[in-house]
C-alpha cells in the first residue's frame, strides 16, 4: 500500500507552484530534532499562554489545511515567555496530517514521524501592527508545535471535528466560537525544543521562533479520519482530492542549534 513507502506531497498542489526555494534560505522548517544534539538552555523560561475562548471566530478550509482563526485585533489571546522577549498574539491554529497513521507530522524527533502535528500561530504584536507585516520579518512569528498520537478520544477536539464536514471544500468557512485552544496543549508545556526557522508553506519566510513540545497529545483514529475527509479541492472542481499529506519534508539544519528547555 502507499502506506508502506513514504509519501512525498506531490509538488503539483497549487500552493507549491511558483518560486519554491527561498533564495539562500538556510533557516527552513520543519527539521528533524536530533535529541542528543539539542543544547539545554537554563535561561529558557516556561511558556505562558493566555487564551480567551471568546476570541475564537471561525474555521475555514484554505485548500491546504483547516484554520481556526482568532480575533487578534487586541491582546485577547497571547503567548509569552519561553525564548520570547515580547508578547505574541494568537491568530490561528491548524494541523498537518498523513493519509495514514504512519506519517503526517512536519517535525520529526530522531527521525520519528507522528500521524499529525498541531501548529498554534502567533505574531509579535509589540513590534508589528498586523500578521502580514510580521510574516516577513525576523522574530515576527512564534509557532507552538504539538505532536498528535493515535489513542484515546480527545474530548476537547470533538467540537472542532464536528465542524469539519461543513468546511469540506476549499474556501468554505463557518462560524466557530468559544473554543479554548489551551485544551489542545499537552499537560506539560515546560519541556520543549526551540529553534529559529520558517513557515512550512509559501512564502516560507524565515520569521518563526519554533517551540516544539516534547509531550504529545492523543486523538482517536476516528477523529483523525474526519481530518482526512476534508478536500483540497473546491466544490465545483471535477476531480475531488482528499486533504491528506499536507506536510512539508524536513529541511537541512544548516548549522542551527536546537535548544531544549529540559535536560
Ligand atoms: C504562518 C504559518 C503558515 C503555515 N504553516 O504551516 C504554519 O505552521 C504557519
Ligand atoms: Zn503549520
Amino acid at each position: 500500500t502507499a502506506c508502506s513507502s513514504k509519501f512525498v506531497l506531490s509538488k503539483v498542489h497549487p500552493i507549491w507552484q511558483g518560486p519554491l526555494a527561498v533564495p539562500g534560505g538556510d533557516c527552513q522548517s520543519p527539521i528533524d530534532i536530533v535529541v542528543r544534539k539539542s543544547v539545554f538552555d537554563s535561561k529558557l523560561k516556561p511558556l505562558v499562554t493566555n487564551y480567551d475562548p471568546k476570541s475564537c471566530q471561525q474555521i475555514w478550509n484554505n485548500g491546504y489545511s483547516f484554520l481556526v482563526e482568532y480575533d487578534d485585533s487586541t491582546d485577547k489571546s497571547t503567548l509569552k515567555g519561553g525564548p520570547l522577549q515580547e508578547t505574541f498574539r494568537l491568530c490561528q491554529f491548524h494541523f498537518h496530517w498523513g493519509e495514514c497513521n504512519s506519517w503526517g507530522s512536519e517535525h520529526t524527533v530522531d527521525r520519528r514521524l507522528f500521524p499529525a502535528e498541531l501548529h498554534l500561530v502567533h505574531w509579535n504584536a509589540e513590534k508589528y501592527s498586523q500578521f502580514e507585516d510580521a510574516l516577513v520579518e525576523d522574530n515576527g512569528l512564534a509557532v507552538i508545535g504539538v505532536f498528535l498520537k493515535i489513542g484515546k478520544r480527545h474530548e476537547g477536539l470533538q467540537k472542532l471535528v464536528d465542524a469539519l464536514p461543513a468546511i469540506r471544500h476549499r474556501d468554505s468557512v463557518v462560524e466557530f466560537t468559544h473554543f479554548d485552544p489551551a485544551c489542545l496543549l499537552p499537560p506539560n508545556i515546560t519541556e520543549y525544543w526551540t529553534y529559529h526557522g520558517s513557515l512550512t508553506t509559501p512564502p516560507l519566510t524565515e520569521a518563526v521562533t519554533w517551540m516544539v513540545m516534547k509531550q504529545h497529545i492523543e486523538v482517536s483514529h476516528d477523529q483523525l479520519a474526519v481530518f482526512r475527509s476534508l478536500l483540497f479541492t473546491a466544490a465545483e472542481e471535477e476531480v475531488q482530492k482528499s486533504m491528506v499529506n499536507n506536510f512539508r519534508e524536513t529541511q537541512p539544519l544548516r548549522g542551527r542549534t536546537v535548544r531544549s528547555s529540559f535536560t
